[in-house]
């Protein structure tokens, strides 16, 4: 797992081997320690370079075997034998040198590195903290505040920022291993005092007292509730105040408690989830691995709204020669407008090159005749997609895939529409679309393989997290939103405020309730969804619609004017119209009144409990359904939609991993408390796949797509 031979004639070179990454598990830890002394004690060798095989320095701990009984020698000790040899020590980074692999750089005397390799410390992203001594030795070595904002944030830097900031010592170009090798030779018999980092004093800002609070304030800020980010402030405050050693065991205290926690294993979770996802298959026999791919490097996007807009930038961005087609000339300027100022933004966000010029406006649909792939994003009317479906059928090239990014409507419809409805999938993104990491692959049930392996691909070139779902309405995200926002609106009947069920989502770790929520996304767009459902009675207050439960308020709100954010009024109040602070708003607390007292509804006192359980273990109750019926593969699916796409904190996993962690016997008895209360709520009545789950003795997450699978009686 690690090998050591002897190169140049003096230099030993040691490499990891433990393809892919070169992680360091308990058997490449052996290997360290193994070779380190041999190189260190044979007399021959009089410099080391440490390096990986397979391009790949090392991507940190092994994660696997957090989950289980940790053994082999221990990270800590290592390092410290590494930096105390009395001969140089050379890393050579080539590909990653992430987390402990970057702390394993940190502890040799010098570092060498590929101006592309990937370097950071991205523990914080797994609920853990930089414990090999990361974060003791980086501040000793740039500083407090950069190596603050590296270990809080995680962010990887390349080889070249990473010089900048003095993490290396010299960027190559050229083979690092051969660099490093030539520059170990050259460095052999130098004083080797100012090269251990452990040693060196580290520069703190003036005051440091007000330094760490005012960092401390902002980071518990943005954290939403994650315990890691404020460790990793603890951390480096000890390696700024203390001695190395004491600095040291602080970091290990602070681990202790991270390593053990939910958010920990919560987010180990997710790394692996957001891996599971990108290996989709679907239920017709589509899958990751055997389903190829069309080549595309011209696309088409048809309407220029927001969400048109945000694609073309997403696809730009990711180098693909767009085609933009607006019908409306005047919507047209705006959109080139909007779209030169999105592309100049992030170019210069990014540190890149202004990709404007691989786009090409029009306002003719014709256009499009010769890309390989259109996606539409005209407004959600089922009748102007129909008739745009038929004409790009018959004006595109016959073997032109045609994507909608609808968020909700009948894709197999949409593909009946077409000459060939085998080309037909959903590209369902999220607004804004060249920022929001998720996007929804909808495929139906004639879909072909090629199709929906293009759309993936596409995602994964413009840096999406892409999750293959089938065709239902709303898919998988905006079908299981629907329960959430109905129990929000339940709840204001009952007695709530917006304030109160906001507050306990936020305190949840939301970073937005789901009243800011809707107010920032408009509350005209959902009411033009009841609309077409036929579920709005304009001026009605009755609250049984369709033969279930029904809450008006969000209707009445609308016909009032109060479309949130855009109008300066709906659930809150604004400032001015599109302005973004909320503030409680008497008239809507006088309205509730009144709402309440002609429905007859005595209001009553809701606790933040009773909103989390109505509103998530509602939403989890419809994600059960949706695992049943295989829209989605499984939970995974879920909870990274829910995670890159909704906002749900990433520290608690996604919403069925939250489900797992509380206990789906808990979930079920309470579904089943408020199902009895509220007989008329569909939506709160137990998913029959949550009772099975409950009644096979609820098994670890990552066993429920074996139960999904297995036959059942119905009865
Ligand atoms: C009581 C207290 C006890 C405390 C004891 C603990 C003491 C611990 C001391 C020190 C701790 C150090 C902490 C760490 O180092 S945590 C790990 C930090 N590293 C990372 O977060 C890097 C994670 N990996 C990545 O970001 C990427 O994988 C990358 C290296 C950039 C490569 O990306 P890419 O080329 O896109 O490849 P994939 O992401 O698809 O990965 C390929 C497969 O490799 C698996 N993988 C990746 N990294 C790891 C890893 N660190 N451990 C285990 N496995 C890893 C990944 O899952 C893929 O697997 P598969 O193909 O099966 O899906």
């Amino acid at each position: 797992m690690a090998a050591l031979t002897r190169v140049s004639g003096s230099v030993g070179l040691i490499s990891l081997l433990n393809p892919p990454v070169n992680a360091l598990s308990a058997a490449v830890r052996q290997g360290i320690v193994d070779t380190v002394r041999r190189a260190v004690s044979d007399p021959q060798v009089k410099s080391v370079v440490i390096c990986g095989q397979n391009g790949v320095f090392c991507g940190g701990a092994d994660i696997k075997e957090f989950g289980g009984h940790m053994s082999g020698p221990p990270l800590v000790p290592i390092f410290n034998t590494i930096e105390a040899a009395d001969k140089p020590v050379v890393a050579a980074i080539e590909g990653s040198a992430l987390g402990g692999g970057l702390e394993l750089a940190l502890a040799c005397h010098y570092r060498i590195t590929q101006s592309k390799a990937r370097l950071g410390l991205p523990e914080v992203s797994l609920g853990l903290l930089p414990a090999a001594g990361g974060t003791q030795r980086l501040p000793r070595l740039i500083g407090v505040p950069a190596a603050l904002d590296l270990i809080t944030t995680g962010r990887h830097l390349t080889g070249a920022e990473a010089l900048k900031l003095g993490i290396v010592d010299q960027v190559t170009d050229q083979n690092t291993v051969e660099a490093a090798v030539k520059f170990a030779l050259s460095i052999v018999g130098q004083s080797l005092e100012s090269r251990r980092i452990s040693t060196l004093p580290c520069p703190c800002p003036a005051d440091i007292d007000a330094f760490f609070e005012g960092v401390m304030q902002r980071v518990k800020k943005s954290a939403h509730g994650a315990i890691a980010p404020v460790a990793c402030v603890q951390a480096v405050q000890a390696a700024a105040t203390l001695p190395f050693t004491q600095g040291m065991q602080r970091e290990q205290e602070l681990m202790a408690t991270l390593f053990g926690s939910g958010q920990a294993r919560a987010l180990q979770y997710c790394f692996f989830s957001q891996r599971v996802v990108s290996k989709w298959s679907s239920p017709s026999g589509s899958r990751w691995d055997t389903s190829k791919p069309k080549p595309v490097t011209k696309v088409g996007v048809i309407g220029l709204g927001t969400m048109g807009r945000g694609i073309t930038v997403a696809l730009a961005l990711a180098g693909l020669s767009v085609v933009a087609v607006e019908t409306q000339q005047q919507q047209m300027m705006a959109a080139q407008h909007a779209v030169s100022g999105m592309l100049e933004r992030t170019a210069r966000r990014r540190g890149v090159s202004l990709v404007g010029d691989q786009i090409r406006y029009s306002v003719e649909l014709e256009a499009v005749a010769d890309v390989e792939l259109v996606i539409e994003a005209v407004f959600e009317d089922m009748a102007l997609k129909e008739k745009l479906f038929k004409q790009l059928s018959t004006l595109c090239k016959a073997d032109t895939l045609l994507c909608s990014n609808t968020s909700s409507l009948d894709i197999d419809h949409l593909a009946s529409q077409t000459h060939s409805p085998q080309l037909v999938v959903g590209m369902h993104f999220f607004a804004p679309a060249h920022v929001m990491k998720l996007l929804e692959v909808v495929y139906g049930p004639r879909s072909a393989p090629q199709a929906v392996a293009t759309a993936m691909e596409l995602g994964k070139r413009m840096g999406k997290v892409s999750v293959a779902v089938g065709n239902c309405s709303g898919f998988v995200g905006n079908r299981m939103l629907m329960p959430y926002v109905e129990e929000a609106s339940f709840l204001v009947e009952e007695g709530a405020s917006p304030e109160i069920v906001d507050r306990a989502l936020e305190e949840f770790g939301f970073p937005m309730g789901v009243f800011r929520m809707s107010d920032l996304s408009g509350l005209d767009v959902g009411w033009k969804v009841r609309k077409a459902r036929g579920l709005v009675e304009p001026g009605q207050m009755s609250r049984v619609r369709q033969g279930r439960r029904y809450s008006p308020l969000g209707d009445l709100l609308c016909e009032q004017g109060r479309f949130g954010q855009k109008t300066g009024r709906g659930w809150y109040l604004y400032d001015s119209a599109g302005s973004r602070e909320a503030q409680p708003d008497p008239w809507l607390q006088s309205f509730l009144e009144e709402y309440r007292a002609r429905q007859g509804l005595v209001s009553r006192r809701i606790d933040s409990q009773e909103v989390l359980e109505r509103c998530l273990y509602a939403l989890i109750n419809e994600g059960f359904n949706i695992l049943q019926e295989g829209i989605a593969a499984g939970p995974e699916d879920i909870d990274m939609i829910y995670v890159f796409g909704y906002g749900f904190p990433r520290h608690r996993g996604g919403p069925m991993f939250y489900a797992s962690q509380v206990g789906l016997a808990q979930v079920l008895q309470r579904l089943e408390h408020y199902q009895q209360l509220h007989p008329d709520i569909p939506h709160l009545r137990p998913s029959s796949l949550l009772r099975r789950l409950v009644s096979s003795g609820s098994p670890r997450i990552q066993r429920w797509r074996e139960i999904i699978r297995m036959p059942h009686s119905s009865l």
